[in-house]
């Protein structure tokens, strides 16, 4: 099976909603093992809708966080184990669960952990079994973590005070995100990544996941605060001492040559203007009284390259790393995505109402609405493995294209979850996520997907 998986899960009702406003709904196992969904409207006015068969799973509002857990996540660590990277999306309305399916609000009783939680603790137990014999502390595994949201082209760094950092396609065609530019002494210019934290036990990670999570304004959902309207990416990465700090090695020389290539460029300059004079015509001619120092020139090229050549071994370096390593599962990944709230999905087939937004809501909106059918088509792309992946058409599918070219398969070890509220009073939410997740699981289908 090489299909990209996508998984309904109902919320409670919550002590607000009273049992008889309950969305009545059936499901419907098709001979792909592949579940079809029917919803029944609350009023005349809104026409019945039945999905086509985009969901492996259903999950009800019993099933607990472990049980989601279970069938979701647990069947990808052992791809991440192997090094390769797998995703996971939860998407749906402000309210419905995507927090509670992520990062879970009960930190201490296993069963109820979010699905990131407890990742990294069956990941650890895993990692201390490896580790067992290895004494060099450099070499010893554990897990970096880094936690951004995404706005627009700006991702926000949850592990380092929140700080602003940009998405952009670097000279080598993958994308970065970076943090301000910070001017140091000798003229070096560094601009550091989204922050690794390393996490050599589940408490640290615990630890540094509590930290990022009080950055960011989650649980007090209402659909126009903060959360909804951005992406929240959690990534998880076996790491070593030993590996991270040939990265950062990396980001050292690379500032050393900042100011190398900047006097290279000044001085091929100087020279040039010196070496050129204006008519009165106002053309520009070799000046008769300056011959251009070329050994000049060519000395702070030359610099030039020898410190280009430094971060070139840098980056061979962490490729040695990499190489050289006993475990497989170095660099292993794993991606959870709480997408912004489907409220801001625009599906011009759905006639669902949707809450009054400002400007600026709109403006956002429609970048998400561009986002999620962005990573609908990527996931489309990845399922027919076209030859080109549309990656560069958002923020999102630009953020997301390392982890989806580090995947091992084409679709099969990624998911999504869409959570939704059985509340008839959320009826047009709740169907408008579902028709996404059934464009999802079309696209990421097979052949024949639309
Ligand atoms: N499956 C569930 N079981 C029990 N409680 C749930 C479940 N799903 C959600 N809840 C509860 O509903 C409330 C809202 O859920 P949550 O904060 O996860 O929504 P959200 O989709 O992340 O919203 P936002 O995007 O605005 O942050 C929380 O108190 C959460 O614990």
């Amino acid at each position: 099976m090489n299909q990209f998986r996508v998984f309904t899960r109902w919320r409670p009702l919550s002590t607000s909603d009273s049992p008889q406003t309950e969305i009545k709904r059936k499901c419907e196992e098709h001979a792909n093992s592949r579940i079809s969904m029917s919803l029944v409207p609350p009023t005349k006015s809104i026409r019945p809708w039945t999905s086509e068969a985009a969901f492996t799973h259903v999950f009800e509002a019993t099933d607990h966080n472990k049980c989601v857990f279970d069938a979701v996540v647990a069947p990808t660590l052992p791809e991440v184990l192997k090094g390769h990277c797998c995703n996971l999306f939860a998407y749906g309305h402000s309210g419905s669960g995507k927090s509670h399916t992520i990062m879970g609000y009960d930190f201490s009783n296993p069963d109820e952990f979010g699905m990131c939680l407890a990742a990294a603790h069956h990941l650890f137990e895993k990692l201390e079994t490896l580790n067992e014999g290895n004494h060099a502390a450099a070499l010893q595994l554990g897990i970096g973590l880094r936690m951004y949201e995404l706005r627009n082209k700006t991702a926000f760094d949850l592990l380092n005070g929140r700080s602003s950092c940009h998405v952009r396609e670097g000279y080598d065609g993958q994308t970065h995100i970076r943090g301000e530019t910070e001017v140091l002494e000798n003229g070096k210019v560094r601009v550091r990544p989204v922050v690794t934290k390393p996490c050599w036990s589940f408490d640290d990670f615990r630890k540094e996941l509590l930290a990022g999570l009080a950055l960011r304004a989650t649980g007090t959902s209402t659909v126009h605060d903060q959360s909804s309207r951005t992406h929240a990416v959690l990534e998880l990465e076996i790491v070593t001492r030993a590996l991270l700090d040939v990265r950062d090695a990396v980001i050292e020389r690379q500032s050393e040559l900042v100011p190398v290539a900047k006097r290279a460029t000044d001085i091929y300059l100087e020279e040039n203007v010196k070496g050129v004079v204006q008519t009165p015509e106002g053309k520009y001619i070799p000046n008769p009284d300056y011959q251009i120092d070329q050994a000049r020139i060519d000395a702070a090229e030359g610099q030039k390259a020898e410190f280009e050549s430094f971060v070139k071994k840098a980056e061979d370096h962490v490729e040695e790393i990499m190489r050289s390593s006993r475990h497989d599962c170095l660099g292993g990944k794993l991606v959870f995505v709480d997408l912004a709230g489907s409220e801001y999905y625009h599906d011009k087939a759905a006639s669902v109402s949707r809450p009054k937004q400002s400007a600026q809501e709109q403006q956002e909106g429609r970048q998400i609405n561009t986002d999620l059918l962005a990573l609908k088509e990527v996931i489309r792309a990845r399922a027919l493995k076209q030859a080109r992946i549309p990656f560069r058409s958002s923020p999102l599918t630009m953020v997301l294209r390392g982890h989806f070219m580090g995947s091992s398969t084409v679709n099969s070890h990624s998911a999504m979850i869409l959570t939704v509220s059985p509340s008839s009073e959320q009826f047009a939410a709740t169907m408008n996520t579902l028709k996404y997740g059934n464009l999802v699981g079309l696209a990421g289908g097979d052949k024949t997907a639309r």
